[in-house]
């Protein structure tokens, strides 16, 4: 079915005859029936309960407070994340991979298949995901102010925040804040952010990668637009490897989602909620990224390591169970985190540590890094568990995907949040059209002073 406009301000979507039904085709269709089903559900069951607030959890981060709509993903504290109700594994299975001549037998997924998945909830075929790939090939092209701005950056800027002016730079492109300026309906508003989803998506890989040319070598970024979205971005970054493009499809779609409560996610869902344009949104997201608590980690963990290994050096000593186990300590005691360990909602390890583990003892086994990650791995829980304080003693994600990418000589550390960045944009952006499509409300929670707690707990 062809999206259906109920406003003509601008050309939505493109035409395409052939008889593969694009994404904009897909969702169109969906967005009836699932704005009635949430209908329905708020009528049958709007005024039911949840759960409960505790002055714990009002004060500590609001855990496990359930108070946000998320479909595109859902995170147990066990099992990990599933994307749509696929787990990491599902996906392997399931997504179509890359099957060019450089394309291995049992590739990973292609994060254009990820992405159809999370945004429309079905697994797309490899000609529809065919589609996506040519529509974010030709959105790709930046704005010349976008280029000029980001050249004109100084080289010590951190790359995360090169990353969030490029993007509120891109802007000035907004379908949606143009439609909105001249008076589209509401009733339209996720066809505008649909439009601006395709366009930030496509664009994110050439803001990332003039950043990392920028500031570590020439400035000039290359494109093979034969290739996949991870594939190209790879020999944009200046990567020509059909190994580390199986790294780069891996790592963008681990990275999408891991449902509405992250600080990434929930900061562009919060922002969106004000109807900021998807631009503005998810540029907000990653600067929540931007922080060592949360997307960060990945690069304090590589800086973590190799504190160890100059210490190690400086002292003679090699890195071993019993050394790492001394430089552990010597962080915690210096009341420092473990970056890599720890969740707020996981008590497992992370099946986004297992399958990058899984990579690695693939294409990497005698890697002199991983084995380091590994020590670390058979050692933390233990220390941590005795340290006595965090809920999760278990490696999260960022604590593997930095050695990963450092084997293909992606040595500079300081820049990997922003790959993280290229791929949360797929998670945040997909729940984002749904919250314009099902029409949900600003997001504005009520707070409450430190008094009105002790009275209020008083009268009970
Ligand atoms: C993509 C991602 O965002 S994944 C997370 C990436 N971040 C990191 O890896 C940083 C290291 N980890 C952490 O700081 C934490 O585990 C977080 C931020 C991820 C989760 O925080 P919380 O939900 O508050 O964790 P938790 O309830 O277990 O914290 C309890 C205590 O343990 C401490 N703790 C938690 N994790 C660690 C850790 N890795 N090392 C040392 N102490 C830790 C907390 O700082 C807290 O101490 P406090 O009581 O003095 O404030
Ligand atoms: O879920 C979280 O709070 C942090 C995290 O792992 C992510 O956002 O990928």
């Amino acid at each position: 079915m062809l999206s259906k406009l109920a406003n003509p301000l601008k050309i939505l979507g493109r035409s395409h005859a052939r008889s593969v039904q694009t994404i904009s085709e897909v969702l169109a269709s969906q967005v009836p029936q699932k704005q009635a089903d949430l209908l329905a559900l708020k009528k049958e069951h709007g005024s039911k309960v949840l759960g409960e607030v505790t002055v714990d959890q009002c004060i500590g981060g609001a855990r496990g407070v359930k108070c946000m709509l998320w479909e595109t993903s859902n995170l147990d504290a066990e099992e990990g994340i599933r994307f749509r109700g696929l787990t990491i594994p599902d996906c392997q299975q399931v997504l179509p991979t890359f099957k060019g001549p450089s394309g291995p037998e049992n590739g990973e997924p292609l994060l254009e298949s990820l992405f159809w998945l999370l945004l429309t909830s079905e697994v797309p075929t490899k000609e529809q995901v065919d589609t996506l790939t040519a529509d974010l090939h030709k959105r790709a092209e930046l704005p010349g102010h976008v280029v000029g701005i980001l050249n004109s950056l100084p080289k010590d800027m951190h790359p995360m925040t090169q990353f969030t002016i490029g993007l509120n730079a891109a802007q000035t492109g907004s379908a949606f804040a143009a439609a909105y300026q001249a008076g589209a309906p509401k009733s339209s508003y996720h066809d505008y952010v649909l439009e601006d989803i395709l366009n930030v998506v496509a664009q994110l890989p050439e803001i990332a990668a003039t950043i990392y040319r920028n500031v570590y070598f020439d400035g000039v970024v290359e494109k093979d637009t034969s290739l996949d979205y991870s594939g190209n971005f790879c020999r944009m970054l200046g990567y020509n490897d059909p190994s580390f493009d199986e790294l780069m499809r891996l790592y963008l779609c681990i990275h999408t989602d891991h449902e509405g409560g992250n600080a990434s996610a929930h900061t562009t869902h919060l922002v969106g909620s004000t109807l900021s344009d998807p631009y503005l949104s998810y540029a907000a997201g990653l600067n929540a990224l931007a922080g060592p608590l949360h997307g960060l980690a990945n690069q304090e963990v590589l800086g973590w390591i190799q504190g160890i290994q100059k210490k190690m050096a400086a002292e003679g000593k090699e890195i071993n169970a019993e050394t790492i186990t001394e430089f552990t300590w010597d962080t915690l005691n210096a009341k420092k985190v473990i970056p890599g360990y720890g969740h707020a909602v996981l008590r497992k390890t992370d099946p986004r540590y297992t399958c990058q583990r899984e990579f690695a003892l693939k294409h990497m086994p005698d890697d002199e890094l991983f084995k380091i990650v590994n020590t670390i791995y058979e050692v933390m829980p233990g220390i941590l568990t005795e340290h006595g304080k965090t809920k999760n003693p278990y490696p999260n994600v960022d604590s593997h995907s930095g050695v990963l990418l450092w084997h293909y000589g992606f040595t500079q550390f300081q820049y990997y949040t922003v790959l993280f960045g290229v791929s949360r944009a797929v998670g945040a952006l997909s729940q984002l059209y749904w919250d314009r499509a099902l029409g949900l409300p600003l997001e504005r929670p009520k707070s409450v002073t430190p008094e009105f707690i002790k009275n209020f707990c008083e009268k009970q």
